[in-house]
């Protein structure tokens, strides 16, 4: 068969969830050039949005009625992209059919690619890609980040004593520790240390800072019970168990089997040995177990919209499935107008809707469990509906048992934070752009990509903590200040030996117990809870 004609077999298949990229190309007997077949699906799902965009303006699917739309993509794909251009035949009627528009679409792709780079729906392709750091996590389990630092100068690698200013990924050949995770080395863009015997042995562990931002918030104790809750593949997991240094215990729930068996895996190559695996809903746990209602941590990473994610393929997948669906709606109907647009827009925001509310069971169901004090909830999406509105629901209906932790004790030395506007009201408690600044001040977010963004993938962290008995949860509008410009800290460094950021030394806490508390609100002001003690001791 036709390359391109099963290639996009290939894609439909993918739109409707019908098997994985690797297992319809390189698993597929029926595909004779596994490689080319894999690469070129990587690529037009990579440039899925730049590719729709020019189909979609150059109306090249109602002016060649013979084209479908994925087939349309792959030889859009190539054209625009490929130097070689589209490798078929130019007697083949479906190559002249894109082939007469050539001038038009060149000139839709240069459109569509400044839309795009602006960041359209918030997944930025192609170049940025390129500008990403390779970001790696040492294995505090099996070595030190000096060690690996030596280890990779004897390598020949020279390594820079600060990052570069204004903020870019290391020149080639250079690399540098990060400046907010004592544990997070970052290496040139398209650094490949797949093949490193430091990798094949799980001391580096290949992992997006942002995603490194939640286990380093709720930065359980060593000998915490926690849970987390949507764990697989388990990356998050792993570094938790690192911070605790494999004491405690650690439930890692998913209820994606092969994803679990992936965590499996993983976690197994990483040196973790307090990690107990269980493939069920989170939702269904019984929190009244003698395990589970020992447990004191949870960290919460629920499936979600992916929308911050740059060129991660099982997200691209999903954005592409998403978009054939509302792309079929549109060419189904007779007007394809803007009854129809409106229609797949409201799909949009509903789909966005129900993840919201899954979302909020989710950390809902976190907080029954009886002796949970922290918990940390994440999100890989830029969506305000999943981030900031979650939060303002939560709050809402949990305030004054739970409250946010404070500035203090999420990274404090992290720029980006929630957005004010996002923050919804909450009567008698938040209704001034004063108050929405203080709770949008908790939360952390990443923007994907650069220049602009910062050089990781889009994600969103706020954390809870339960209010205890002996705590005063005060009363709107009185928070305690941000800790903006705070000493550098080593969140989720206990393993290294490292203070982590909310711990206060024991003659710091004295004082801090004279002191008269500040009622606060919705945030907590970093003090003791009832327990009497800081959750990093
Ligand atoms: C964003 S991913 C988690 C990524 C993971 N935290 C990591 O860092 O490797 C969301 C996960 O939630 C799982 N999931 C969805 N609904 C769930 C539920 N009700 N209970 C447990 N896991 C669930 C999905 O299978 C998926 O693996």
């Amino acid at each position: 068969m036709n390359f391109y004609k099963q290639a996009a077999q290939i894609l439909d298949r993918l739109g409707k969830k019908e098997g994985s990229i690797k297992g319809l190309t390189l698993g597929n007997a029926e595909v004779t050039d596994k490689k080319r077949m894999y690469a070129v699906i990587c690529e037009t799902l990579k440039h899925n949005t730049t590719l729709s965009l020019v189909l979609q303006e150059s109306k090249l699917l109602t002016l060649e009625k013979k084209l479908t739309r994925s087939l349309a993509l792959l030889l859009l794909h190539d054209l625009l992209l490929q130097s070689r251009g589209i490798q078929a035949s130019d007697a083949w009627p479906m190559k002249q059919a894109v082939m007469r528009h050539k001038a038009r679409l060149k000139a839709e792709f240069v459109k569509a690619r400044i839309k795009v780079g602006a960041k359209k729906d918030g997944l930025v392709e192609g170049e940025d890609e390129l500008l990403l750091p390779r970001y790696v996590r040492v294995n505090l389990l099996m070595m030190t980040p000096q060690q690996v630092i030596d280890a990779f100068i004897a390598d020949g690698w020279t390594f820079l004593s600060a990052p570069p200013s204004p903020l870019a990924p290391p020149a080639p050949n250079t690399f540098h520790r990060d400046e907010h995770l004592d544990f997070m080395l970052v290496f040139p863009p398209k650094s490949d240390l797949h093949l490193h015997p430091l990798y094949a042995s799980g001391v580096l562990i290949l992992q997006d800072k942002a995603s490194c931002f939640p286990a380093a918030i709720l930065a359980p104790p060593k000998n915490a019970y926690v849970i987390d809750g949507c764990a697989a593949p388990g990356n998050k997991t792993s570094q938790l168990a690192m911070g605790m240094g494999n004491g405690g215990k650690i439930i890692a729930c998913d209820l994606d089997l092969r994803r679990l068996n992936i965590l499996k895996r993983l976690t197994t190559k990483a040196g973790c040995t307090n990690i107990t695996a269980l493939n069920t809903s989170f939702l269904t746990l019984d929190t009244s177990t003698p395990d589970h209602s020992k447990v004191s941590h949870i960290l919460l990473d629920p499936s979600c919209s992916g929308s911050g994610i740059i060129n991660r393929l099982d997200y691209l997948v999903d954005a592409y499935a998403e978009e054939q669906e509302q792309a079929t709606i549109l060419e189904t109907t007779t007007t394809g107008g803007a009854a129809e647009r409106a229609a797949a827009e409201e799909k949009k925001k509903e789909r966005l809707k129900s993840l919201g509310e899954f979302q909020i069971e989710c950390v809902t169901k976190a907080m029954t469990f009886p002796n949970v004090r922290k918990i940390s909830y994440s999100t890989c999406s830029i969506y305000a509906e999943e981030n900031e509105h979650v939060v303002t629901t939560l709050l809402k209906n949990h305030w004054p048992q739970w409250k946010l932790s404070p500035r203090s004790k999420v990274l404090p030395t992290w720029h980006r934070r929630g957005y004010p506007a996002d923050v919804g009201d909450i009567p008698g408690l938040v209704s001034t752009d004063e108050d929405r600044a203080k709770i949008a001040d908790c939360l952390v977010r990443a923007v994907p990509g650069g220049p602009d963004g910062d050089l990781m993938n889009g994600f969103f962290v706020a954390c809870f903590e339960r209010v205890g008995k002996n705590d005063n949860p005060g009363l709107s509008p009185l928070w305690k200040g941000p800790s903006i410009g705070a000493k550098r800290t080593h969140e989720g460094m206990e393993a290294d030996g490292a203070t982590p950021a909310a711990t206060t030394t024991p003659a710091k806490k004295k004082k801090n117990k004279k002191k008269k508390k500040k009622p606060s609100a919705l945030v907590g002001d970093g003090s003791e809870n009832e327990h009497g003690a800081s959750d990093e001791e």
